[in-house]
């Protein structure tokens, strides 16, 4: 089976806190991964390190190799804009421009050098469709994206991520602040996406897991204590902490 994320020997420091330990994972190809565990427990850096969005801040310290596409994206050569490009992120909140919903989908394509309206327009309807807003919003495309519901204004900041033809989307608690119909929208999304995209999602919902994923990390204090394909982690855990967690024991 081929890998696109292959994390090796990962530790991340912040200052003297050892936030990530020794983290092994081969994340496949157009694949969905779900990262689970308690609060505080590293979920959300692990997927940061994956496009670099942990360099700015200080006292950052990180070892080993996140290699995608065999590359290691900690190469001291590594264009970081491009990796960027390649990997898309989508937020807990979402983050719209103070922009019309047409500006906020071809934002990052002009800012990759497309000026031409009709490439322009195309690349808008094909993210807006590939986001399953597009006959919501078709009509009124020159409307603030602040006037969509958030659960709308969520599949904008998706189709504004795919606007770019990344390969890998990272999603940190893309529906935590949504309604549980808006969730289920993004959960019904996320599957089609993985057609066309590698998806590593963040979520405190452990039924969310279930539900959409092929592979769990569970996390416990900065490291993956049990990395398994999801049926087999939630009906058949290796490890008791794995079974405690998803048994309701704790967290
Ligand atoms: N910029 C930072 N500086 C210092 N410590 C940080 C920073 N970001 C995160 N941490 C610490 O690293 C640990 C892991 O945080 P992280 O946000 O990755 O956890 P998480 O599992 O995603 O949590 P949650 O589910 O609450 O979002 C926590 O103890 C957190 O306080």
């Amino acid at each position: 089976m081929s890998t696109i994320v292959d994390i090796e020997k990962l530790n991340l420091y912040y200052g003297d806190f050892h936030a990530l330990k020794d983290v092994d994972m081969k994340i496949k190809p157009k694949s969905i991964t779900a990262f689970i565990g308690p609060s505080g427990c590293g979920k959300s850096t692990l997927l940061r390190t994956l496009n670099r969005m942990n360099d700015m801040i200080k006292g950052i310290r990180i070892q080993g190799k996140v290699n995608i596409k065999g590359t290691n994206i900690y190469d001291p050569n590594v264009n970081v804009e491009l990796l960027r490009k390649e990997i898309g992120m989508v937020f807990q909140q979402p983050n719209p421009f103070p922009k019309s919903i047409y500006d906020n989908v071809a934002y990052g394509p002009r800012i990759h050098g497309i000026s031409n309206k009709n490439e322009l327009d195309e690349l808008v309807e094909k993210s807006l469709r590939g986001a399953a807003l597009w006959e919501e919003v078709k009509d009124h495309l020159k409307k603030s994206a602040y006037g969509l519901s958030g659960g709308q204004q969520q599949r904008l900041c998706i189709a504004r991520a795919l606007a770019v033809n990344p390969e890998i989307l990272l999603m940190d608690e893309p529906t935590s602040a949504l309604d549980p119909i808006s969730t289920l929208k993004i959960e019904e999304l996320v599957q089609e996406l993985k057609e066309d995209y590698t998806i590593v999602i963040v979520t405190h919902n452990m039924q969310q897991a279930a539900r959409v994923s092929d592979q769990t990390a569970f996390f416990l204090n900065g490291e993956v204590v049990e990395f398994a394909d999801t049926v087999n982690l939630f009906s058949n855990p290796e490890d008791q902490r794995t079974e405690d967690y998803i048994t309701g024991r704790f967290g």
